[in-house]
């Protein structure tokens, strides 16, 4: 018997911290997702500050590591009620909640020592909701030797399907590229910083926490010297797959590129926005270059600036003109594609479905991804 479509949701907090998407999206049996409503909640200060300091090593990690948790399940669930409300739905409509949970280490090159932590207390998630939760959906892949992300090229590809060489790039925190060829294999891999590096620059000099638009950068020029001093940091050419995370690209980094020499803070962050663009073409015509059409998502799709430079910049990297859009014009909001992800992977793990691509993450094989906290 067929069945009928069911109701998920799903939970995102990605590396820019900047709050929860929460989707709740309709999934065929086929696994067709459709986002029907969605809410987007900044994080409390007090919870920012305390995911924010647990990026880096510090004292009585354990304690405030769980503490943090229990906050963000919270928070979670909230986020859930809301969208509950907002759609009419009770708990008992939904199949179960996808949920990320917060990246606070990623240290894939341990070989059998490898691991990549997400907190979240999934347990006090499903208590509070009343709702399955499917949570830590890196670890098996980690466990299987592959590098635990990025995850959503599995569903890029069945949610974006075009008669034509496409790539999806999602500019969060950190950015990916997926890679959907019209004839051949699906591959991704993280392609270096989206937006974290301009965040944390706008932050410390204006305590703003993103550049609106990009018209921060826009008043300063790109520094050659200093992008290409940038782009020799050796992840920009390994070869995938590969992935990387606030571990590898923070303000410590950019201090150690900009060395001793004075720079005016605008050219900073006009360098920052080329090194963003600039680093995810030079990938996508590595590594894909008959592509002829690019999607993109995550919140750097909202930076016009950016947007901009991604056009000016392509006709540099291909020979053929490259079609740009957002993720708006097929017909999700850029905002919520990995929310809707986490959906999806739920959807999966409850269909027993293998939701990680080995070309993507390097993993042995196909595996189930997540663990259940039932309600
Ligand atoms: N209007 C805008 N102008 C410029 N930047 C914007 C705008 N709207 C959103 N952003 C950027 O998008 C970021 C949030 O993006 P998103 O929610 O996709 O990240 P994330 O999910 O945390 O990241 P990741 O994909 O790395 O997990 C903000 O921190 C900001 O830098
Ligand atoms: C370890 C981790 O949290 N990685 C995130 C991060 O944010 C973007 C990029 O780096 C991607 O690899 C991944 O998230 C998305 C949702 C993914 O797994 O596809």
């Amino acid at each position: 018997m067929i069945k009928p479509q069911s109701f998920y949701i799903g939970l995102m907090s990605g590396t820019s911290l900047d709050g929860i998407d929460a989707v709740l999206a309709k999934i065929g049996s086929n696994g067709e997702a459709t986002a029907v409503e969605a809410v987007s909640t900044p994080f409390a200060a007090e919870l920012r500050k305390a995911l924010f300091e647990l990026q880096s090593p510090g004292p009585n990690e354990l304690h405030r590591e769980k503490q943090a948790g229990n906050a963000l399940a919270l928070a979670y669930a909230e986020a859930v009620m809301q969208l509950l409300n907002k759609t009419k739905l009770q708990s008992s409509d939904i199949t179960a909640i996808g949920a990320h949970g917060q990246t606070i280490r990623h240290q894939p090159h341990l070989g059998d020592m490898a691991y990549t932590h997400q907190t979240l207390n999934p347990a006090l998630l499903a208590e509070k909701t009343g709702i399955d939760v499917i949570a830590d959906f890196r670890s098996r892949d980690l466990a299987a030797g592959g590098h635990g992300a990025p995850l959503v090229p599995a569903f890029h590809a069945q949610q974006f399907i075009e008669d034509k060489n496409l790539a999806i790039l999602n500019i969060g925190g950190i950015a990916n590229l997926t890679l959907l060829p019209k004839n051949g294999e699906v591959t991704g891999f993280d392609c270096g910083p989206g937006n974290m590096l301009m965040d944390a620059w706008i932050h410390e000099h204006q305590g703003n926490a993103f550049d609106e638009n990009g018209a921060w950068a826009l008043q300063g020029k790109a520094n050659e010297a200093l992008l290409s001093k940038m782009l020799s940091d050796p992840f920009f050419s390994k070869t995938p797959p590969k992935s990387t995370g606030r571990d590898d690209f923070h303000l410590h980094w950019l201090h150690e590129k900009m060395g001793n020499e004075n720079y005016l803070s605008e050219d900073v962050q006009a360098t920052l926005l080329h090194l963003t663009a600039h680093s995810a073409l030079d990938a996508l015509v590595r590594h894909s270059p008959l592509t002829q059409k690019l999607i993109v998502c995550g919140g750097g799709a909202r930076n016009y600036a950016l947007m901009n430079l991604f056009k000016a910049k392509a006709a540099h990297f291909f020979k053929k003109p490259l079609e740009i859009i957002t993720s708006d014009a097929a017909g999700i909001d850029p905002q919520l594609v990995e929310g809707l992800a986490f959906a999806w992977l739920a959807w999966a793990h409850k269909e027993k479905r293998p939701a990680n691509l080995p070309a993507v993450t390097g993993a042995k094989g196909p595996r189930i991804l997540g663990a259940c906290y039932p309600a």
